[in-house]
């Protein structure tokens, strides 16, 4: 017996040679003899929020990205289960479980991305700045962390209303002297999804062969789909031009109302988010081309952050595009999201600030 434990300590010193934490299992629970799981060369990747409604089918798609070796789930409740769970998939990646802000630190050390879907969500009724008085401080505690254990790593906010939660963001890193404009982004996404999705509709196209640039920000008409530059180059009707932009931009409205109470997207916004952190992944990986919208530091508009089309690289948001040439409707549309996103964007700084 005595000889079998010399043997699994002496595998378990190569296997884990600096981190005794590592011989955890997803639920806290020492084995001595685990093996190393994975191993694959990849990126580490924490999802903060990771119990809710779109940060479990989120975890669940990080865990089959193969981008991905270490993926961290971090919660205030239920993220022991959670691990649990997920860590029982057959894919490459390691999975570890963090409960509470205690553990806050230990799951953001060594982070290449975190993803933050932590707050409170939508209910009928109710605008995403109406979350702002509880998610302002959610935000606000977990970049601080950010900041203090992981400093360069990137950042994906899905938290609403993500138009004030990005500043926010920003403010605390720049207080913490470790803000890098590239690093952060806000993940619109869903908006770029849902406009392929409603495009193709109308087109009888694929939405897999559809690619609708949306611009602005991520709320009512500050999400700007600009239907004059779909590709496959394509023509609307003044007709097919407006229900097409009332339904993208209403289109989290449509979910939180179909849910009725029950919260907002959690299913299609977790597919989203895997789509955008894969990019990012891809880009820090250093693969060229790598353009999707998200909501970042810009200097496209006179407004300090806005959602246009960037270049992933090795440093997170390298190039954020112009947006090109924009008809009538659009050029009256950006004005309409410009100044609700000036003082959605103020709300935010003042948040830190005051
Ligand atoms: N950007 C987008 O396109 C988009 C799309 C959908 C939803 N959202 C937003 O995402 C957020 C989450 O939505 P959901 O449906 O997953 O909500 P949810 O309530 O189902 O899950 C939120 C999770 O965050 C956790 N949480 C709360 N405070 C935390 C903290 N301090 N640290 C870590 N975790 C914490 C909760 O315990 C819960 O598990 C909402 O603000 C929602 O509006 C954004
Ligand atoms: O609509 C919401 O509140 C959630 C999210 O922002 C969405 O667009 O689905």
């Amino acid at each position: 017996m005595e000889q079998t434990n010399q043997r699994i300590a002496k595998i378990s010193a190569h296997l884990y040679p600096s981190n005794s934490q590592h011989m955890e299992d997803s639920c806290g629970i020492r084995r001595a003899n685990c093996r190393a799981k994975g191993g694959a060369p990849g990126f580490k990747v924490a999802i903060l929020g990771a119990a809710g409604g779109i940060g479990q089918p989120l975890a669940m798609l990080m865990k089959i990205n193969p981008l991905v070796s270490v993926l961290h789930l971090y919660d205030v409740v239920n993220s022991p289960g959670v691990t649990a769970d997920i860590s029982h998939m057959d894919t490459g990646a390691v999975v570890r479980g963090f409960l509470g802000q205690a553990q806050l630190e230990s799951a953001l050390t060594g982070m290449d991305l975190v993803i933050i879907p932590a707050g409170v969500p939508r209910k009928p009724g109710m605008t995403r700045d109406d979350l702002f008085n509880i998610n302002a401080g959610i935000v606000k505690t977990l970049c601080e962390g950010i900041a203090k254990s992981c400093p360069r790593a990137v950042v994906n906010l899905i938290s609403n209303p993500v138009n004030s939660t990005v500043p926010i963001a920003a403010e605390v890193f720049k207080k913490a002297g470790t803000y890098d404009p590239k690093r952060l982004l806000g993940v619109t996404m869903l908006d770029v999804v849902r406009a392929n999705t409603f495009v193709a509709e109308v087109l009888g196209l694929d939405p897999r062969d559809v690619d609708v640039p949306v611009v602005g920000g991520h709320a009512g008409v500050t999400i700007l789909p600009l239907l004059s530059q779909v590709k496959p180059p394509s023509s609307f009707t003044q007709e097919e031009v407006e229900y097409l932009t009332n339904r993208i931009q209403n289109g989290g409205t449509e979910v939180v109302e179909a849910k009725a109470g029950a919260g907002s997207a959690t299913l299609s916004m977790a597919y989203a988010a895997v789509k955008f952190a894969d990019a990012c992944l891809r880009g820090l990986r250093g693969d060229a081309g790598v353009v999707e919208c998200a909501f970042v530091s810009s200097q496209v508009t006179e407004l300090p952050f806005f959602a246009s089309k960037v270049r992933l690289g090795r440093n997170g948001a390298e190039e954020v595009f112009q947006l090109g040439p924009l008809n009538e409707y659009e050029r009256v549309g950006l004005e309409k999201a410009k100044k609700e996103l000036s003082a959605s964007i103020q709300k935010g700084v003042s948040f830190i600030r005051k």
